[in-house]
């Protein structure tokens, strides 16, 4: 078949990925979120190129204890801002539990006040700070261990239906070969 000639191939209709029903649970008060997938690069465990983050919901939205390692490096000894920047989009992303709708980031907006370190822990924190609509305002901190905030982050998340996932992705890509 040249480039041109049109294709007969009819398309599958789209299957609703596996971990999609996952997503919109409203977790309980103090639980352990769940993964939104195996391979997803903030949370999955099965991805060995991620960060692996695990969430807990708590009274005022989540919290979660991180260490960033050598894979995270930017400056000698520091954490690169982007692999920061995809654990906080990460948490926000895991925030959606508690409020039981998929949404997706539209606004990312972070402010680093302080190197983070490789190798050293942090309390990361988020919270809704208001929703209008489909339009959650996210705001999140991470915190060393003197409980000093070194990072503040604020995100605009706009709700979606499960078509967006549809719509925009195949199921996620799972082989991690480099
Ligand atoms: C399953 C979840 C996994 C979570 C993983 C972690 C989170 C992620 O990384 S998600 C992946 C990264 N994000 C994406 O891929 C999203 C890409 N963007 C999109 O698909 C689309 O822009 C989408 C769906 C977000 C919004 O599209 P659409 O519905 O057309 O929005 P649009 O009409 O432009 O805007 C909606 C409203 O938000 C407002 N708005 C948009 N941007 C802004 C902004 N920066 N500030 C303030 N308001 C804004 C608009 O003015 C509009 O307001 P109103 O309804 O009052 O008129």
């Amino acid at each position: 078949m040249t480039e041109n000639t049109p294709s007969t191939h009819t398309p599958e209709p789209r299957q609703v990925p596996d971990w999609i029903p996952a997503f919109p649970v409203l977790a309980p008060d103090s639980a352990d979120l769940p993964p939104h997938h195996d391979h997803c690069l903030g949370c999955g465990p099965a991805n060995p190129h991620g960060h692996q983050l695990r969430a807990r919901r708590d009274a005022h939205g989540v919290h979660a204890h991180h260490r960033f390692d050598s894979r995270h490096v930017g400056a000698p000894a520091i954490a690169h801002g982007g692999a920061v920047a995809t654990v906080l989009d990460e948490l926000f992303g895991l925030l959606l539990y508690t409020v039981g709708e998929p949404a997706v980031t539209r606004h990312l907006a972070i402010d680093y006040l302080a190197p983070i370190l490789l190798d050293t822990p942090y309390t990361l924190r988020a919270h809704i700070h208001a929703r209008d609509g489909r339009k959650l305002h996210l705001q999140a901190t991470i915190e060393n261990d003197h409980a000093h905030v070194i990072t503040t982050a604020t995100a605009l998340f706009l709700t979606v239906d499960v078509n967006h996932f549809l719509t925009h992705n195949t199921p996620p890509h799972t082989d991690n070969t480099p």
